[in-house]
């Protein structure tokens, strides 16, 4: 019986935030990174998220401005403030958080931030390069770009001979992250809630990402013994044996199950998600130095 690595997304998130911060302390004299993130009602979940971004931007040394408006603002008002954050030489990236309130297009409001400010990697400009392979001047979005530092701990850059099935198919992750192992050389399956036999297309696969938002379905005998298990999922769900009305956070993997099997795999938390706030860190970092004309950062 094999157990598998446990691959510590928080600890690789915290190398990259250092680096980020060593990074823009040495670009101080040229530019100050501005990170401006925009919520719209007062989902919990969303607070929570859009308040650790805005407090890693500021441990980072960069501008962070936070925009909360009220759930009832309209879409035009919306769309003003993102002119307005567009316009403003202090802020070099702009997240609005999503889900946004059904009254408002989120597409539309995705689409008017500028391209080069558009940290969350969601504009077609933005998504059309990561597809046409324009990796150099293009913003990835975080979640798919951090599940790829993790695999590159496990694998290595160059995936070539390797077979990937990415469970899941959003613009928001999946997609960007089929596009990205296809840019790393494997060989790619983007598998869904339509695909037929899904047990046996997973158990196929050297590399598994698994992004449907379903809590713990992809089960421990559907990984392939050794593979490297990249699980985005962020699930809140009950947990009596912690008290009544007590919640955990699982993933979309059942991984107890799953680390008897694989060679690798992220927890949840403590995978992924840490790495999607670091990466948030390091396209603000990117988009100032580009909009300076200093060196930009690697990682
Ligand atoms: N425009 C936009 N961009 C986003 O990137 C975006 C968004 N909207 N809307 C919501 C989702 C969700 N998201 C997470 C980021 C970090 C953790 C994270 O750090 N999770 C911790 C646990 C956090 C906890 O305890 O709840 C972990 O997995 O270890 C989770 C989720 C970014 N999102």
């Amino acid at each position: 019986m094999t157990v598998a690595e446990i691959i510590d997304g928080k600890a690789v998130a915290a190398e990259i935030v250092a680096k980020v911060t060593a990074h823009t302390a040495s670009v101080a004299g040229s530019v100050v990174p501005g990170l401006a993130t925009v919520l719209v009602g007062e989902d919990p979940a969303s607070q929570v998220y859009v308040a650790s971004k805005s407090r890693m931007a500021k441990e980072c040394g960069f501008h962070s401005v936070q925009h909360t408006l009220p759930r009832e603002t309209t879409e035009a008002d919306l769309l003003a403030l993102v002119e307005s954050l567009n316009n403003d030489p202090s802020i070099h990236g702009i997240l609005v958080q999503l889900p946004l309130p059904d009254h408002i297009d989120s597409a539309a409001v995705i689409q008017s931030i500028a391209p080069e400010k558009d940290v969350d990697g969601f504009h077609f400009i933005n998504v059309g390069k990561l597809g046409t392979g324009e990796l150099d001047t293009a913003f990835v979005p975080c979640t798919p770009a951090g599940s790829m530092l993790l695999l590159e701990r496990v694998r290595g850059k160059d995936l070539s001979g390797l077979s990937a099935v990415v469970v899941g198919r959003s613009n928001i992750v999946g997609k960007p992250m089929a596009n990205l192992l296809l840019a790393a050389n494997a060989t790619i399956t983007i598998a869904h809630s339509r695909t037929a036999n899904l047990a046996d297309v997973v158990r196929q696969a050297d590399i598994v990402v698994a992004a449907v938002g379903r809590p713990q379905m992809i089960e421990g005998d559907w990984i392939k013994p050794g593979a490297t298990v990249i699980d985005v999922g962020i699930n809140r769900i009950p947990a009596p044996e912690k008290g009544e009305g007590k919640t955990r956070l699982v993933g979309d993997v059942d991984t107890p199950a799953a680390k008897e099997v694989a060679g690798a795999i992220t927890p949840v938390p403590g995978g992924v998600g840490p790495m999607t706030i670091a990466m948030l860190m390091a396209n603000t970092l990117t988009a100032a130095c580009r909009f300076a004309g200093v060196e930009q950062p690697k990682f």
